[in-house]
């Protein structure tokens, strides 16, 4: 991959926090329209990776490029969905929806029409007027990434989305989420605890050492899309999974 055909490229990042040396030396590459999943131990520097690229915090050491040129402000790069769902219980579900969008300056009732078009593909129509509390926990999921996708930003920044689902409503998200990134061309980096929701949803997956952090693997899956839960059982599926896991288990 040359340089001018990668999205984003970190090379060599390293931070420290105090006397904690939490990224040792971690480079990454997305390409446009890819698929990238970050795999770690527990407290490896994942979300430090996130809290970098979106300006929460600054890289010691190394360098961040953004279509061929250094990131200097990530501001209108990144629409980042954080760990949890973050809707604010007070609001409803439409003015949770555009909340990205009021930040970025627009009024509220045209940043409701942006979002309108979009519930009925994010399974959400007919529920624009309820409040949080009355969805279920996939349905949450659903607007926080509808929240952070309209904000029309080049890449999406997944933390781990999906971590307080149950079994099954995680496993439909991913098939859903694998449907949408294909439709949408989206380009996504992904951070989870999930070796099977990788594989599922990844063109590439990068594992992580523990603190401090660097990649110590770099794993293609080359399965077909559109891909089904039943692809998980395929030879090639079954045994990227176990490479993930053996690279886990070893870091
Ligand atoms: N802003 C900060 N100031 C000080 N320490 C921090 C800060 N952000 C993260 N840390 C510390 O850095 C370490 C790595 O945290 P981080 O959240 O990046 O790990 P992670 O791999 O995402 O963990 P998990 O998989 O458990 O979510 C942790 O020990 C955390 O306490």
């Amino acid at each position: 991959m040359s340089a001018e055909t990668k999205r984003l490229a970190l090379r060599g990042v390293g931070k420290q926090f105090g006397d904690l040396n939490v990224l040792g030396d971690v480079s990454i590459d997305v390409a446009p329209g890819e698929f990238v999943s970050i795999l770690g131990p527990s407290g490896a520097g994942k979300s430090t990776i996130f809290q970098i690229l979106t300006g929460g915090t600054k890289a010691d050491t190394g360098v961040i490029a953004f279509d061929g040129s250094e990131l200097a402000d990530a501001s209108d790069k990144f629409a980042l969905m954080p760990q949890k769902d973050a809707l604010m219980p007070w609001r409803r579900i439409v003015d949770n929806a555009t909340l990205g969008l009021e930040v970025q300056g627009l009024s509220r009732k045209t940043a409701r029409e942006k979002v309108a078009p979009l519930f009925e593909e994010f399974g959400l129509a007919g529920f624009e007027q309820h409040y949080p509390h009355q969805l279920s926990g996939g349905m949450r999921q659903r607007v926080a990434l509808l929240r952070t996708v309209i904000q029309q930003r080049q890449m999406l920044l997944l933390d781990e989305p999906f971590g307080a689902l149950d079994a099954l409503t995680r496993t439909a998200m991913q098939q859903w989420l694998e449907r949408m990134w294909g439709q949408h061309n989206w380009t996504a980096l992904l951070i989870t605890h999930d070796v099977r929701e990788a594989v599922f949803l990844s063109d590439r997956i990068y594992v992580l050492s523990a603190r401090p952090a660097r990649v110590t693997h770099e794993i293609r899956v080359p399965l077909a899309r559109p891909r089904r839960v039943a692809d998980l059982a395929s030879p090639e599926a079954t045994r990227i999974e176990a490479e993930l896991l053996e690279a886990l288990l070893g870091t």
